[in-house]
This record gives C-alpha cells, structure tokens and sequence, in this order.
C-alpha cells in the first residue's frame, strides 16, 4: 500500500529531507534497517528474537534496548569469516558489557578497549587478555601499570609521553609489551567532523606528513622493554566506501618501507582500524564485510608488492557494523503534538519516554534514525513526524523525519532501529534520566544483560548534603 496521495502530501504538507519516503508498507519493516530476527506480525507487534515488543515493554517497561543475539553473534562471525586472514577487534566502546564481551570471545574476536573500565568488562568477562587491545590518547602510568599487569596482547600509543610511560610500566614490571604505533594517515574521511580522525588538525595519533611517526616508531624501537608490531591507522566513522582506507593504507605502508630501509626493520603488522558504516536509514548503502574484506585485502597486496614490503598481517576494528544493527530501542509514546510551521504546514511532534540521554548521537552529530509503530496495525494516512524525548533541551531529539501514521497516540510503542552502537555506551543521566536496560532477545527468551539504573543507583554516588 502506497500512501502517494495521503495526508503528508496535501498542499502545504511538509515532505522531509529529499531521501525520506513514504513507507510503501507501513505495518512492514524496511529490512536492511533492522537486526535479522526482526519482523512485523499478523496484529503489527514488532517481534525480535521471537519476543513481541509489546511483552517485552510490558515484562521491562520503556524506553529499553532491545539486543537481538543472533543477530549480533552473526555479524562478529561475518566479520571473522570474511576477514579469516586479519584479526578482528571489536571495538567494545560501541557496546559493551559482560555477556557481549564473552559472545566475542566465543566467536573467535580479539576485543578492543580504550579505558579502565572496558578493560575491567573484558577481565570479568573471562576474555584472555592476550586477545584484548588496548587504545586511548591519554593513558596515565598507572592505567598503563596495569594494563601490562593484566598481560594486554596489544596496546596502540598516541603520544611522545606515552612511549615514555609505557616503557617505564613495562620495565617496572619486568614485561616486554607489545606495541601499535598510531599514525594519522592525513585523509579526509567524508562523515561527521567528530568522527572524522585521520585529518591532521585533531587530538588522535602520530602525524605521517610531519615525520612525528617515523620519530615513534624509532623511539619505541629504541625502548628496551617494548616490541614494536606495527602501525596503526583508523580513517574515522560510518565510513561506506574503501576509497579512505586505500589512501590510509597506502601511506602508511610507505612508512612500513621507510622503517625498513632506513631502520631495517620490517613491521610484521599493520591495523586499518574500524569505522564500517551500516544503515540508518534507506539512504544508507553499507557495504558487505566480505567485499570489504575482498577490497582491502587487494589494496594493501598491491601496494605491498610496488614497495618490495612482505604483506604485514592485518587486523580491522569494527564496533558500529557488529554491534549497531543488532539492537533497537522501543519507546513509549507520552505526547503528540501537531506544530504548524510558517507557511502553515504541520510537524508532529511525538514525544516519547527517552530522549537524548539514551541516545545523544542525533544532537550530537545530526545523526538521521528512523522508527516505526511497535504495537499495533494502522491503516492511517502516515504524516511527517519528529521523534523527540523528554529532556529539558529542544534538540532533545531521536529521530528528526520519519512518516508514523497520523493516528500514532500516546501509550502506543515506537522502536528505533541501529541503536546498538554508541547509544548505550554513551547514554547520560542528564535530568538525572535513569539509563534504560539492555535486554537481550533469542529464540523468544527475553534476558536483562544490563538492569535499568534506578533512583538509588543516582544517590548512590550523591554523598548527600
Ligand atoms: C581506534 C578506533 N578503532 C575502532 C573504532 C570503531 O569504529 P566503528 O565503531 O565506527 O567501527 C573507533 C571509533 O571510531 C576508534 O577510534
Ligand atoms: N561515537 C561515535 C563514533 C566515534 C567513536 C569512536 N572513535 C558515533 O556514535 O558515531
């Protein structure tokens, strides 16, 4: 059923952005959005890993992740399988917690992890600490004391200082640790200026063009107690296309040939980093990791061979592609309100039991969602839609355009898919908001893997007056 006619585009209806179509079906889903469980039933319940998100809401209440593990589990083998040769990191700060870390393990991925608390995750999780990586621009002796206590496999350093502190925590403790030196390749990957982190002019890495990368890999293969791997390079996020990493690979396998004739010394690694894009919305195209995989395998082969280079062994980092698609979030509809704009069209407001605190990345970088009724059937004519929140902030928004049917009214469910990656691990208790749960679906078993926060758990930390 088509809606060409429908209310959205009565004279004066407001369209949206030029990509955003009417939904052909509006009590189907829009596959490529949603994890691989997921599907409409006969009364238009949402129903992921064979559990209807109205029990679900009504077992846990909303606003709530919902963690498709299948779906999750396939995608880390996906990844896995189509880059067999490399080894695949899973970059944890997309989401992370207990469980997730032991489904990574389980299917064979090295973990990676930027902070203490990642690390202590990985640790209780059981994860061999020789499978974990370990990142950051600002590690402090003690972090890095105990990261190389912990017996870390890697750890990418960002800095001068950094070299410094790391060869003396590892001397300190009588360990040799192996090292990734990050380099800033200088491309310019063509996503959000605060995913973007292989220009020059930002805080991460050691930059190629100014020689500071070549000085680090001298300086840590001068550190008695560090072993040098390789170097590492990651273009930036939600990244479609391997035209970036062509450049990145290309320039940083000119430093790989220039540590080995002027040092004589062949890295035997090199890392691409992650930032895989996936679907947001029908505008998005994500590539397959298998053509990835097929792409990038071929772009650092032939650029090996024009160097005289054996081919270093590869290692990716993908967060948002394994854990992004996996989960949705489902809310509860509080408020509708139809706002005319100048010239008299209309934007409906519909305000729901979340906002910006369980997931910030539509603030904080225009990030385009999309979402769909949860509970039930609608015939109604669709209407262009703003999915807001209930935080004191008017850009307290989830998702900006999306047709939602002009009947939506509160107490009905909306869930939001692609909300696996940096929704929860950057989730805020602005307006003291208690952080939803995180609730795992298989095979129609529902499982908290993260509780919701409670009032006590925010006066926990509140030493009181
Ligand atoms: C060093 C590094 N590796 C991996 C990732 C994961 O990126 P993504 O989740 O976009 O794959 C990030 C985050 O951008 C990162 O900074
Ligand atoms: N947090 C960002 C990506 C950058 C994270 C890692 N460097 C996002 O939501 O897209």
């Amino acid at each position: 059923m088509t809606h060409e006619a429908g209310w959205a585009h009565a004279p004066g209806a407001l369209r949206g952005p030029s990509w955003l179509r009417e939904p052909v079906d509006p009590n189907a889903l829009v596959p490529h959005l949603w994890s691989a469980t997921a599907h409409k039933d006969a009364s238009g319940d949402l129903v992921v890993g064979g559990v209807a998100l109205p029990d679900l809401a009504a077992e846990f209440n909303t606003p709530a992740y919902v963690l498709d593990e299948a779906d999750f589990r396939a995608r880390a083998r996906a990844f896995r399988e189509a880059f067999a040769e490399y080894d695949v990191y899973y970059a944890g700060k997309a989401f992370l917690c207990t469980a997730v870390a032991g489904w990574i393990a389980e299917e064979g991925l090295h973990l990676d992890t930027c902070s203490p608390g990642e690390l202590t995750v990985a640790l209780r999780a059981g994860v061999d600490p020789a499978m974990v990586g370990y990142h950051g621009n600002n590690k402090s002796l003690p972090e890095l004391r105990r990261v190389v206590d912990a017996g870390v496999g890697r750890v990418v350093v960002d800095s001068f200082v950094e070299i410094e502190r790391l060869a003396a925590a590892a001397a300190d403790l009588g360990r040799t640790q192996t090292v990734m030196v990050r380099v800033t390749a200088g491309v310019e990957a063509h996503t959000h200026e605060y995913i973007a982190t292989a220009h020059e002019d930002q805080k991460f890495g050691f930059s190629i063009t100014s020689g500071d990368a070549f000085e680090a890999v001298r300086r840590v293969l001068d550190a008695e107690h560090l072993e040098l791997a390789g170097l590492h390079s990651h273009i930036g996020s939600q990244i479609f296309d391997s035209s970036g990493f062509e450049v990145a690979a290309r320039r940083v396998l000119a430093l790989h040939a220039r540590a080995a004739a002027e040092l004589g010394v062949e890295l035997p690694e090199m890392d691409l980093g992650g930032g895989f894009g996936i679907a947001y919305t029908t505008q998005d195209d994500p590539a397959e990791p298998a053509r990835l995989a097929a792409e990038m395998t071929a772009i650092v082969e032939h650029e090996c061979r024009a160097l005289g280079l054996a081919r270093p062994r590869l290692s990716i980092e993908p967060g948002r592609a394994i854990a992004g698609p996996a989960m949705c979030t489902v809310y509860t509809v509080g408020t509708v309100k139809p706002v005319r704009l100048d010239g008299g069209a209309v934007r409906t407001y519909v305000s729901v039991d979340g906002g910006m605190s369980d997931n910030i990345r539509t603030a904080l970088y225009d990030a385009d969602y999309s979402c769909t009724l949860a509970g039930r059937r609608s015939e109604a004519p669709p209407v262009l839609a703003r999915v807001v929140g209930k935080h004191c902030e008017a850009g307290d928004i989830v998702v900006k355009d999306e047709f939602l049917p002009g009947d939506v009214t509160p107490g009905d469910l909306v869930a939001v898919p692609g909300t696996g990656a940096y929704c929860r691990s950057m989730a805020s208790n602005y307006n003291h908001a208690l952080r939803p749960p995180v609730i795992a679906v298989r095979d129609g078993v529902a499982r908290v893997l993260v509780r919701r926060e409670t009032e006590d758990d925010l006066l926990a930390t509140d030493v009181g007056a």
